[in-house]
């Protein structure tokens, strides 16, 4: 009887509390224009979460309501959304950690990874970030090229055994299941100095318990799900630890994927350490020199054990889908652009003229480097295809959100700035941002590498890590990868580019961005089979 009592009183708390601050968020946003609500129970939400292609309403609604706009939350809460470059770079880069992810993201991403840097805050977040940083520094990632070469190589020799027992003289490849098991080796060496066996198909038990893993847990998430979701706000954090027994089909797929990394990344760090250790000389992957700056930090700033092995999950998930599935959709649009394709394979030969005419193998950093139109349309592909939507985050404290793009309000008057009240959740969009006119051009829908042929056009706001893009999220919590997958991609761009002609098959199917936690391609009517992207590929005539 007693345990019912506390129930009720709990339950009562709860719901009190979600009425009330609804109530005021309502008030501070009330007169922001934005779509009408579609459903009293999910708001905007669940045609949010269940467009047809990611990304068509965050477009949408920015060019109706311009780059902010209001939309309904899940039980009559009332968020913000916003692609405003000065909005962006308040939240991301100037307010440190006063927009916290939501507790959604947070759990979901502790239950995913354990303890590691995607999931801690504050001044964890600031010791996991001055641990991992080293690592992540230009001249360290330098030393990869070659490994990233070696690897993309075997990928490439592949192709060509195919194409030889090939009379008509081309494949037709999902990109993406390659590019996916290239990089997944790529990062297996550079950052753990580990064999996923992908390509070699030798395979690991990782491999078959992480593939498919984003589709699974995030493609059109069931009414039930958000709603849960939804109320992880308001619960205690000692509740919130329970969320890894919730029989939800996301959260049993990532405890097995979780479980997987453990066992392996306790290995991997016992035998670093035990080398650490016994003075014998560092290797170069990632983890080692994680360990060597740990074992360097003042005992108080050092990451535990369990925060290391969290790392491995960490590095493997958020390093290597990324950049597959960037570099998928870049060779879609060169499928669909022969003519700057040829270009790019042009200066990739003129490069290699003046390497072979130094007697050098491959290409260096500063080759890779002066191929202009290869960046160019990397940097274009990032940009038109970001494939991380947006982030969402919550106001610590109250505030007010600057706008460089004022928006009319429902009574006609223009809104410069935003007040925010603690607690208020705030979706920032990505790929709106990323195509927003005013920055990128009249032709923003358009994939167009030539914007960032002859200089990098100097914005009126800066945001992000790369390039003025979003891409990589921005500030402190912004991707620590984001050099490891450019120099990564400049890599492969040239192997393959220089091997390989690319084209859409001759009766090619309707693409589709699917909205998934990483947005992928499908092909439409058949959802149900996963990523694809087939090509058609050749050998360089
Ligand atoms: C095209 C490739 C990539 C994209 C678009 C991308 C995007 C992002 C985004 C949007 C975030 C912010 C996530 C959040 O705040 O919840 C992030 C964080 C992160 N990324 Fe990447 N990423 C890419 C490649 C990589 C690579 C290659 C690595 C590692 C080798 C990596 C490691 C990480 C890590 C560790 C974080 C967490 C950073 C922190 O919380 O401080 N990413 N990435």
């Amino acid at each position: 009887m007693q345990v019912l009592g506390v129930a009720i009183f709990v339950a009562f708390g709860v719901i009190s509390v979600v009425i009330l601050r609804r109530f005021f968020a309502r008030k501070t946003f009330e007169h922001i224009r934005g779509p009408s609500s579609a459903s009293w129970l999910f708001g905007n939400m669940l045609e949010f979460n269940r467009q047809d292609q990611a990304g068509d309403l965050d477009f949408k609604w920015c060019r109706e309501f311009g780059s902010t706009w209001r939309l309904n939350g899940i039980l009559g809460e009332s968020v913000l959304m916003t692609a405003d470059p000065k909005a962006l770079q308040h939240i991301f880069h100037k307010s440190g950690y006063s927009y916290r992810k939501t507790a959604d993201n947070t759990e979901l991403n502790r239950t995913l990874f354990g303890p590691g840097i995607i999931w801690a805050s504050g001044h964890v977040h600031q010791r996991h970030r001055k641990v991992m940083n080293p690592a992540f520094s230009a001249p360290q990632l330098r030393t990869f090229i070659p490994l990233f070469q070696r690897n993309i190589r075997k990928m490439t020799e592949m192709w060509k055994n195919e194409l030889s027992a090939r009379p008509e003289g081309h494949i037709i490849n999902c990109v993406h299941a390659w590019f996916t098991k290239a990089t997944l080796d790529i990062i297996g060496e550079a950052a753990f100095d580990y064999s996923f066996g992908a390509l070699s198909k030798t395979g690991s038990r990782l491999l078959d318990v992480y593939t498919n893993m984003f589709l699974e847990t995030s493609l059109h998430p069931p009414k039930l799900d958000l709603l849960i979701k939804a109320s992880w706000e308001y619960l205690p954090l000692s509740v919130l630890r329970l969320v890894d027994y919730l029989p939800l089909k996301d959260i049993v797929k990532v405890n097995q994927v979780r479980k997987a990394f453990r066992t392996e990344a306790q290995k991997l760090l016992k035998d670093k350490t035990e080398r650490l250790v016994a003075g014998k000389e560092g290797k170069k992957d990632v983890m080692s020199v994680l360990v060597r700056a740990n074992a360097s930090e003042d005992a108080r700033a050092r990451l535990s054990d369990a925060e290391m092995i969290a790392q491995m999950g960490t590095i493997t998930i958020a390093g290597h889908d990324t950049t597959a599935t960037t570099l998928t959709w870049l060779l879609y649009e060169l499928s669909k652009n022969p003519d700057y394709q040829i270009k790019m394979r042009e200066e990739i030969r003129m490069i290699r003229s003046s390497v072979t005419a130094r007697c050098d193998a491959n290409f260096s950093a500063e080759d890779l480097d002066s191929m202009k139109y290869c960046m160019a349309a990397l940097k274009e592909t990032l940009r038109y295809h970001a494939i991380v939507l947006g982030l969402p985050r919550v106001a610590e404290k109250d505030d007010i959100i600057p706008l460089q793009y004022p928006v009319v309000s429902k009574s006609g008057e223009l809104i410069r700035e935003i007040p925010i009240r603690a607690g208020q959740q705030i979706l920032t969009s990505f790929c709106a941002y990323n195509r927003l006119p005013r920055v990128w051009g009249d032709n923003a829908d358009v994939w167009d590498p030539t914007r960032f042929l002859d200089h990098d056009v100097k914005r009126e706001t800066s945001v992000g890590m790369f390039s003025n893009l979003m891409t990589f999220s921005a500030g402190i919590r912004g991707c620590i990868g984001w050099r490891f997958s450019v120099m990564e991609s400049q890599v492969i761009i040239a192997e393959i580019l220089e091997n390989f002609e690319f084209s859409l098959p001759s009766d090619p199917p309707e693409i589709v961005r699917l909205p998934s936690g990483v947005v992928a391609p499908g092909v439409r009517g058949k959802i149900e089979k996963g990523i694809q992207m087939p090509l058609q590929i050749s050998i360089v005539q």
